[in-house]
């Protein structure tokens, strides 16, 4: 492996690398750096935790420190937290060039960030909401000279999930110049190939490690096979021994709603566990506070949505508890990658049901690796069930009595406005979807009874009729 300075890239910078204490590139660096500073487009693909951030912030910076004007870079990324965490890169890297740097995400105030880009900073990182949002108000800036585009867990932002960005994403490249270059990273980029090589158009350079496995040899992956009522219990068993066996440790709990995510905290700090939540219902000043206060060890437990599935980079993060199995092992990949980053050591658990096994078989195929189980002292676990049990039932009432659900109405009722959508024909739409979709159901059953019945007979005609001589 050679060092920063072999790459192509300026002393400064390699000073600025050895404060963070980055002394020798990754092999992502290492290859896609060169690459870049060339001039070529680039698809990254490298596990979790590998460095892809600064394989393209080196470059940019090199780049603009010897032709510096703003807005010189944009970068897109598919959640907020994200954005500030590759502008903080960005701003430390950049340090002795006083790189401006502008955030642009939803949740925040939307006059601030137009007064900002207006400013020509010299590099933006938006979600794609918000910047559309900007591009379809406002004529106050221009992107019409960049010279580069990154899209940062670029598969995210291309495929079409319950957050579809892809309408964004056009009307943003549609006031891009054509001469620029595109840079793509994620951990998870295969399936999404064919669309990222129609956006990096100049014949990109694509580099992926080569490792047999996708996730990373430091983890230590587990499994804890559980019925669905006594999977919370499982949560506080394992809680409480980590927090009996270790000082220093710090934990995410993934789990699939917003609801389930604020009824789990509330449980957990029952408990008496320092926990916190962060999730797409919580306004976005209260996301940014949790997640601070995470990351600076006030409280050890995060609880969270896939919000905070793909690309936050926290240390301490020795533990990640699946609460639920994903149902895509890509969702897998980025979760369990929270730890184990940057050749530090991380376990994951994943609390599996009888009727999750298949999703475990996918996950190890799409993996390579196979999950071993994590031993557990059964008799403990059931020592504590009914408490639990009861606690969550309880937290479930006093959530019930506050207006969430309301909320969540509200919020869905917002974001179709928001799409240009009319709420009421909507709703009406869905209905008639899901009548169709009821009917077709029924369908199908009766044919499959009708082929049963028919099978049937024709056994039994078979066994009945005299076998010939
Ligand atoms: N060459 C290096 N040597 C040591 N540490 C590094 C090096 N490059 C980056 N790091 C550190 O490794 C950590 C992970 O980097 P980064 O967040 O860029 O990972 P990633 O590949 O983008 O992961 P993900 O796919 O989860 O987004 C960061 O804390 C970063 O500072």
């Amino acid at each position: 492996m050679g060092d920063f300075q072999s790459l192509g890239l300026s002393n400064w910078l390699v000073k600025q690398c050895k404060h963070l204490g980055i002394d020798k590139p990754t092999p992502v660096q290492e290859n896609c750096v060169p690459a870049i500073l060339e001039g070529r487009d680039c698809l990254g693909c490298a596990k979790t935790g590998s460095g892809k951030t600064a394989a393209f912030v080196l470059p940019v910076l090199q780049k603009l420190s010897e032709d510096p004007y703003g807005i010189f870079c944009l970068v897109l990324t598919p959640t907020r937290e994200l954005a500030y965490q590759i502008a903080e890169q960005f701003r430390v890297l950049g340090k002795p060039l006083g790189l401006k740097e502008c955030i642009v995400v939803g949740g925040m105030d939307m006059v601030t960030q137009a007064l900002e880009l207006s400013n020509q900073p010299h590099v933006v990182v938006a979600t794609p909401g918000r910047l559309a949002d900007h591009v379809r108000s406002s004529n106050t800036f221009s992107m019409s000279k960049i010279k580069f585009l990154i899209l940062d867990e670029a598969d995210r932002l291309l495929e079409q999930g319950c957050t579809d960005f892809t309408k964004d994403l056009e009307e943003i490249l549609g006031i891009l110049p054509a001469k620029r270059q595109t840079l793509l990273f994620s951990a998870t980029l295969t399936d999404t190939l064919q669309e990222l090589k129609s956006i990096a158009m100049n014949k990109p350079f694509f580099w992926e490690s080569t490792s047999e496995t996708r996730t990373v040899e430091e983890l230590d992956q587990r499994y804890i096979l559980t019925p669905e009522k006594v999977k919370d219990a499982y949560l506080v068993h394992l809680i409480q021994t980590f927090t009996d066996e270790h000082d220093d440790w710090s934990v995410i709990i993934f789990t699939n709603t917003c609801k389930n995510c604020q009824i789990l905290t509330m449980m957990l700090r029952e408990f008496n566990f320092p926990t916190i939540s962060l999730h797409s219902m919580m306004k976005q000043r209260q996301r940014f506070a949790n997640l601070a206060k995470f990351k600076a060890s006030v409280y050890k437990i995060l609880i969270a949505t896939d919000v905070a599935a793909r690309g936050l980079d926290i240390p301490t993060v020795q533990v990640v508890i699946n609460h639920n199995t994903p149902g895509l092992p890509k969702i897998y990949i980025h979760r369990v990658g929270r730890t184990a980053r940057a050749g530090r050591n991380g376990i994951s658990i994943t609390l599996v049901t009888q009727y999750d096994i298949h999703l475990v078989h996918s996950i190890e195929e799409q993996t390579k690796t196979k999950l071993t189980e994590y031993p557990v002292k059964e008799k403990e676990v059931h020592k504590i069930l009914t408490q639990v049990n009861v606690t969550r039932r309880e937290c479930e009432i006093r959530l019930e009595s506050t207006d969430f659900d309301e909320k969540k109405e509200i919020n869905k009722r917002k974001q179709l406005i928001l799409e240009g959508k009319d709420p009421e024909l909507e709703a009406k739409r869905k209905a008639e979807l899901e009548k169709i979709r009821k009917q077709k159901k029924k369908f199908k059953q009766k044919i499959q009874e009708t082929i049963q019945k028919k099978h049937k007979q024709t056994q039994k005609k078979k066994t009945t009729e005299p076998t010939p001589p």
